[in-house]
This record gives C-alpha cells, sequence and structure tokens, in this order.
C-alpha cells in the first residue's frame, strides 16, 4: 500500500555505482599519476564533483600555475595550494585531485588525515612511466617542478613514501589506463 506519506517523499535519485560511506575521494601521487584525468573520470562515473586542486589555484587567483611559481616562488605556491585544499576538503560527494607536491607541507597531510570519511588514493607507476607521460601530454600545463629531470626523480623518491603514507588505497597505475584504473577504484569503493 502506498501511504499519501511515502508517496510525497523525494524520489530516490539515480542509484550510485557504490555504496561507499566515504564523502570523498582525493586522489594524490606525482605528476603524470594520472590525477586530474582519473579523477574526472571517475567523478563522472560516480555523479559526483570533480574538484582539481591546480584548477582551483587558478580560477581563484586568475593564474596559471606556471604563473604563479613566478610571481610567489614555489613556497609563495605552497601556501596558496594549502589554502585551496583546505576549501576542497569541505566539499561532500567530490572526486579531489591533489597537485603532485601537494603532500610535501606537513600542514596538507594533517588536513588530508584528520578529515572524516575521506578516501585517499595513491596513483603509483615508476618515475619513468610518470616523466614520459608528461612529455607526452598533449596541451599539458608547464609543470615548473618537472624543468630538470634529475631534481624531478629526486623530489620523486622523497614525496613517495609521503604519497604511501596518506593512501588508504594504492594503484600500480604501470599497466593500466585511466578507464581500467577508474574500474579499479569504483570496486575498491563498492567495499569501503
Ligand atoms: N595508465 C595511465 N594512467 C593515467 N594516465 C595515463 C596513463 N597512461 C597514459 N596516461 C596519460 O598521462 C597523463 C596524466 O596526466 P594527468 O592526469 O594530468 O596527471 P596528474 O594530474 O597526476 O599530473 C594524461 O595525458 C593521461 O592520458
Ligand atoms: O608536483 C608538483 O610539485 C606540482 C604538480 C602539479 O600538479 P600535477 O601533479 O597535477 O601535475 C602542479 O600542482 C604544480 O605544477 C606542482
Ligand atoms: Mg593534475
Amino acid at each position: 500500500m502506498v501511504t499519501v506519506e511515502s508517496a510525497n517523499k523525494p524520489q530516490p535519485q539515480t542509484p550510485s555505482p557504490t555504496a561507499t560511506t566515504a564523502e570523498r575521494v582525493v586522489l594524490t601521487g606525482y605528476m603524470g599519476a594520472g590525477k586530474s584525468t582519473v579523477g574526472r573520470a571517475l567523478a563522472r562515473e560516480l555523479g559526483w564533483e570533480f574538484c582539481d586542486l591546480d584548477h582551483l589555484i587558478e580560477t581563484t587567483h586568475a593564474a596559471t600555475i606556471a604563473e604563479l611559481f613566478t610571481q610567489h616562488g614555489e613556497p609563495g605556491f605552497r601556501q596558496l595550494e594549502t589554502r585551496a585544499l583546505a576549501a576542497a576538503l569541505g566539499r561532500h560527494n567530490a572526486v579531489i585531485a591533489l597537485g603532485g607536491g601537494a603532500l610535501e607541507s606537513l600542514t596538507n597531510r594533517l588536513l588530508l588525515e584528520q578529515k572524516p570519511n575521506t578516501l585517499t588514493v595513491f596513483l603509483d607507476a615508476p618515475f619513468e612511466i610518470l616523466f614520459d607521460r608528461c612529455v607526452l601530454q598533449p596541451d599539458a600545463a608547464i609543470r615548473p617542478v618537472l624543468k630538470d629531470p634529475d631534481t624531478a626523480a629526486a623530489r620523486f623518491k622523497a614525496r613517495r613514501p609521503q604519497y604511501q603514507r596518506a593512501a588508504h588505497i594504492i594503484v600500480d597505475t604501470e599497466p593500466l589506463t585511466p578507464a581500467e584504473t577508474v574500474a579499479r577504484l569504483i570496486e575498491e569503493l563498492r567495499t569501503r
């Protein structure tokens, strides 16, 4: 029997492809890991909002990442990144793609770690693969940190333990396409 009360209740929305209790998924990993590409596709699949931290910084300050590095230096850029992260973590039903350097900051690591209902995913791959992906990326934004390959390799080595420590889920993306990584994450989200 359909009571008036239940008939007036809001109808359920399109079923989510996952029953996850997480309110947001945060993608981390080095440049070229696919945070932006996979994040956008995952958000679309979940019917969630997509927030790319670099894009948020660029629109907030009306300048490209490269311009912000030139204007403020890397330390200045990192401050803007921390503010953007704090704002982004306030979103619900959102996939958030971090920049590759976001977890260098202890403040950022604590912001992320202390945010409840947040599933952090580390998209991993060897440095050489990541570097090639960035070089081959059509119309890629300039990544100032990638200018010198030796320094970039050293930063990869230094950052990797931070990505690992922050992660609830680690995906080795080397053998996967971005679509396969999305499928893997949807599968993981079913059980969390
Ligand atoms: N297996 C893969 N996983 C993720 N990205 C891949 C893969 N293979 C190639 N790519 C390409 O590498 C680039 C990753 O760039 P992007 O998503 O901007 O990474 P990030 O935001 O992590 O720096 C994209 O051009 C993407 O199409
Ligand atoms: O690793 C880094 O220090 C950076 C990564 C970039 O984002 P992606 O990882 O999305 O390329 C961007 O935030 C900026 O160029 C600095
Ligand atoms: Mg990106």
